[in-house]
């Protein structure tokens, strides 16, 4: 993998192709961004407020130096945590430090013990921590509103109950007075709750909001609890916590009525949006109870978002900027709303499902993309079809003039293919089982070793302007159709268009070049029609592509909810949502791409991905990497079990070694009765499976066994035959057995990816190619040469429609940090028969009167470096038959490899390990410092980095004795 880190996006402007068209909508779409950003330099700003200005920021970048220190200038939000920390300050001093001090008091009285009564005494603290996280979160416009509604309810909760149980004191006994019980508030809302509902109602009633108010701050759906208590211990001790407990409800997949167990809670009322889904988090998939398992597919279809009327954005903007009162306002682009506008500023419309109002484009054909409010009655009741994560941005929509507006139904999108992949129903026992096991010594890395990026952006300048294009081609090529919606992915931006009733879609199809032209794109892909939807997806770059960081999609609602080890973080769709997938269910990976497109980055974070999420007792794995530096940062981890296999000829054996575990695991599988390593092992979890009378065995669970090749094109340059054998018979029998296999290959051509080995591995995941011919060999089909690099792909999920993902990127710090946290909880066993070879051509070994001549043949070949049979016979004076007969000793003790016919046979030794090679002809002890070099694990390429790697590190071999492959899964 290249060292180089992609540019990170956050900062980077609008620009390129998108910029220059349509100065009409650039001046609308400036003076929209004039609407709700005030921003003032500090030129004008007057000296008072500069000092201000500078007195707030040294505040916060103390608080930040404390915390997290990566919030970009621009984004920090300062003035108010200031503000607020000044108060808690005053507070502290007024109520804490001079309690019964009459002027203190007299100043508590007129203030905020005024205000909220006794609950004042705890208001420096409520102050303090709202400006700490305001400091450390100044973008999170969401979860801000929401935990100051949260708060507002908290506090007017517990001042009416000190009002009813302070006395209940009415404002004309003074202000003193109420300051001892409820305060101001705590009478406006105690007294008519007690008197309509006696004291004692009011107070359980006030209790439970109050306790309400405290899921809302922490955002705990009530019935997640346990689950957040959980991920608490896993953020303070480092291991992620168990997600499902055999009374989780189950989730259930909308098309098929299967159990989803991988999935995240339905939305709570509190927190849904105009879609009906989860802002932040992902919350995407409802559950039903397992006891009601059967109304599943209605309740799902039932569930999928609704669209609303909505009230205007725009005011909950300005709800923010007043209430800073400091001239800030939080910026779109980084809000993680859906689309992107501060809209959930005030947290009430999460908080009562309020509606609001669209974003709305006045008259999608006209170049004016002002915003207005919408009255819900003109709302389209259009379903929007749930998105893969709630962390998505939905589409954006823009209103349909057309009559026949197309309501998308509730329909799969194709991103629903994905849960075919993603769902781990088959791993709850295997997750809970990993929870249980939190008692060993081994700990997974913390998410916090994985860096977060920045926050996703629902909408830029750049995609109003390229609506105003494609529209403007649309009318000047007299084509009925407009833009309708778009959804901004991390690299590209899907414009949904839809055309008139009467209006041909090749119409729009057909205009592919000049759409191309417009937008000064050459990399436009259409979808006709998007997938689930009556609307022509035209997909576009962002100039201002984003990265997607590792560490955001593995702390996903998605990602922590799935517990299966397997699964790992792919990245994000065109919709923003976080895609993750199992590659248990894949069962079998091929990854394919040009160089450069980024399949080695998708490799690093699949591996890392295993290495933060399973341990070694669950995932074990092979990795082969001819190439010899890809995998070099994983050498030495436990989930090894064998070096990393550089030697393709090594590689093509430990393929062999693969298909004779599988079939050890089939063999026991059979012996016990089991028809999945799944079942058996979960049988041995819950100890009903008896080992026969007699027998000493110690029954432990098989762990995966993941199988990576970086470049089958080495291995299939070497030994196209074996190494397609091995391929299919472990793709076509693996699964069963635990086994998966991810090949990767630069050179997607049918010689490398042939026919058999495409038929039997079912899920792709094409990079960025040259050509068609290439994307077909890879996909069947067209698209991947259309793709733009750096990690966008087509993941097609065990044999799915592909989907499009920008791959998730993990940086060389990180990976070396997870690597070294991984190591240091254990060390690797080494399986030695791993590379050593399956079997051997039954050649003489009697050296008998031919030693000398041997010991010669092998000083030469191997200071020579030249495996040829005809420079014996030269140099040794040799018949060809003799000469023959010396190579064929050499090869059978590993000296030299195979005949290749006429090429020289590789020698496998290097000048160095002669004297071992010399002595171990002879019969006699290595000399010291020299290590049996015929054995795999000792055997060095000449300047072997991977090798190099394990200098130092004490190996822990299985028992030699215990040659098979059971032994490899750790049992006695
Ligand atoms: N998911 C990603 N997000 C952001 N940038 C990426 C991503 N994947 C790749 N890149 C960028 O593309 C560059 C090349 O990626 P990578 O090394 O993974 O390509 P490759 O296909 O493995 O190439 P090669 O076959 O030559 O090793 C990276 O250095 C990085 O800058």
């Amino acid at each position: 993998m290249s060292s180089t880190a992609p540019k990170r996006a956050r900062n980077q402007s609008t620009g390129g192709s998108a910029s220059g068209r349509g100065s009409g909508a650039r001046k609308k779409t400036d003076a929209r961004a004039n609407d709700t950003k005030v921003q003032f330099t500090d030129d004008e700003l007057g000296l008072g407020a500069r000092a201000w200005n500078g007195f707030a920021h040294a505040i916060g970048g103390m608080v930040r130096s404390l915390g997290r220190d990566d919030i970009a200038k621009e984004d920090r939000r300062d003035n108010l945590p200031t503000v607020l920390l000044l108060l808690s300050i005053i507070g502290a001093v007024v109520v804490w430090f001079f309690p019964g001090q009459p002027v203190a008091m007299a100043f508590n009285a007129y203030t905020f013990g005024g205000l909220f009564g006794v609950v004042a005494y705890a208001l420096p603290v409520v102050f303090a921590s709202l400006a700490i996280w305001l400091f450390l979160h100044p973008a999170s416009v969401n979860d801000n509103g929401r935990i100051l509604t949260g708060l507002a309810l908290a506090l007017f909760s517990a001042s009416a109950i000190c009002h009813l149980h302070g006395g209940e004191p009415q404002p004309a006994q003074g202000m003193p007075l109420l300051a001892n019980a409820g305060g101001v508030f705590g009478w406006i809302v105690g007294a008519p709750l007690g008197f309509l509902i006696t004291r004692i109602g009011a107070t359980i009633l006030l209790a439970l909001i109050f306790l309400l108010s405290l899921f809302i701050i922490t955002k705990t759906p009530p019935r997640q609890l346990p689950q957040r208590i959980r991920a608490g211990w896993q953020w303070m001790f480092g291991a992620y916590p168990a997600t499902s407990t055999g009374n989780d409800p189950v989730r259930v997949d909308a098309n098929t009525g299967e159990a989803l167990d991988s999935g995240d809670d339905s939305v709570p009322w509190w927190r849904r949006n105009d879609s009906g889904r989860e802002v932040d988090p992902a919350y995407d998939t409802p559950l039903v109870d397992p006891a009601n398992r059967e109304g599943a597919d209605e309740q799902q279809l039932d569930a999928r978002p609704k669209r609303r009327g909505r009230k205007p954005r725009s005011e909950s903007t300005t709800t923010l900027l007043d209430m800073t009162g400091l001239g800030e306002v939080q910026p779109p682009s980084d809000s993680n709303s859906p689309h992107g506008l501060s809209d959930d500023a005030d947290g009430l419309d999460d908080l009562f499902g309020e509606p609001e109002a669209p974003i709305d484009y006045e008259g999608a054909n006209a170049r004016s993309v002002t915003r207005r409010a919408t009255p819900a009655s003109e709302q389209p009741t259009t379903v929007i079809p749930s998105l893969p994560d709630a962390g998505a941005n939905p589409t954006l929509k823009l209103p349909t003039t057309s009559a026949a507006a197309p309501s998308t139904t509730g329909e799969p999108t194709e991103a629903d293919a994905l849960a075919a992949v993603e769902d781990d129903d088959d791993a709850t026992a295997s997750w809970d089982s990993r929870a249980e096991d939190q008692t060993d010594e081994y700990r997974l890395p913390v998410t916090t070793l994985l860096e977060r990026g920045a926050p996703s952006k629902a909408r830029t300048e750049a995609n109003d302007t390229v609506i105003e294009a494609l529209n403007q081609t649309f009318e000047s090529f007299n084509v009925d159709a407009k833009v309708t919606g778009f959804s901004r992915g991390p690299t590209v931006t899907r414009y949904e268009v839809e055309v008139a009733p009467g209006t041909k879609v090749e119409k729009v199809t057909q205009l592919s070049k000049n759409i191309a032209y417009a937008v000064r794109s050459n990399q436009v892909r259409i979808l006709s029609p998007i997938p689930g939807k009556s609307a022509i997806g035209v997909e576009i770059p962002n100039p201002d592509r984003e990265v997607v960081a590792l560490g955001d999609v593995l702390a996903s609602q998605k990602a922590l909810k799935a517990g299966h080890p397997m699964t790992i973080g792919v990245g994000k769709d065109v919709e923003g949502g976080f895609v993750v997938a199992n590659l248990a269910k894949m069962p079998h990976l091929l990854v394919a791409g040009s160089t450069g497109s980024g399949k080695s980055s998708f490799v690093n974070s699949m591996i890392v991905s295993l290495l933060m999420r399973s341990k070694p007792s669950e995932v074990r794995m092979v990795l082969v990497d001819p190439k010899r530096v890809e995998l070099t940062p994983y050498a030495g981890v436990p989930h090894l079990i064998t070096p990393i296999i550089t030697n393709p000829k090594k590689a093509a054996e430990a393929l062999q070694w693969v298909v004779k575990e599988m079939e050890m695991r089939y063999d026991d599988l059979e012996n016990f009765g089991f028809r999945h390593v799944d079942d058996f092992n979960a049988a041995i979890r819950a100890g009903e499976v008896e080992v026969p009378e007699g027998s000493k065995r110690k029954l432990k669970p098989y762990p995966y066994l993941l199988v990576v090749v970086d470049e089958l094109a080495e291995l299939m340059m070497v030994a196209p035959r074996d190494v397609e054998d091995s391929i299919v018979r472990i793709t076509q029998l693996a699964r069963a057995a635990g086994i998966h296999l991810v090949l990767a290959t630069q050179r997607p051509s049918v010689d490398v990816v042939t026919g058999l080995i495409k038929a039997n591995v079912p899920s792709r995941l094409a990079f960025a190619v040259t050509s068609s011919t290439d994307s077909r060999v890879i996909l069947d089909q067209v698209g991947a040469e259309t793709l733009i690099g750096q990690g966008d792909a087509l993941f097609s999920p065990a044999g799915q429609k592909p989907i499009r993902v920008q791959g998730a990127w993990v940086g060389d710090d990180e990976i070396h940090s997870v690597v070294k946290h991984v190591k240091q909880q254990a060390r690797p066993e080494y399986r030695t028969d791993v590379a050593a070879p399956a079997e051997k051509r039954e050649i003489d070994s009697d050296i008998g009167d031919d030693l000398e001549h041997l010991l010669a043949a092998a000083e030469l070949i191997v200071n020579s470096q030249f495996g040829s049979t005809s420079m014996l016979q030269r140099k040794l004076r040799v018949g060809f038959a003799k000469a023959g007969r010396l190579m064929d000793l050499l090869e059978s003790r590993e000296i030299v490899g195979p005949s290749e016919g006429s090429k020289a046979r590789d020698v496998l030794v290097t000048p160095e390990e002669l004297p071992q090679v010399l002595a171990m002809l002879r019969g006699e002890d290595p000399p010291a410092g020299g290590g049996d070099y015929s054995d795999a694990d000792d055997y060095r390429e000449p300047d072997d980095l991977v090798a190099a790697q394990y200098d130092g590190l004490e190996e822990v071999e299985a028992d030699d004795d215990d040659n098979d492959a059971w032994s490899l899964t750790g049992r006695d």
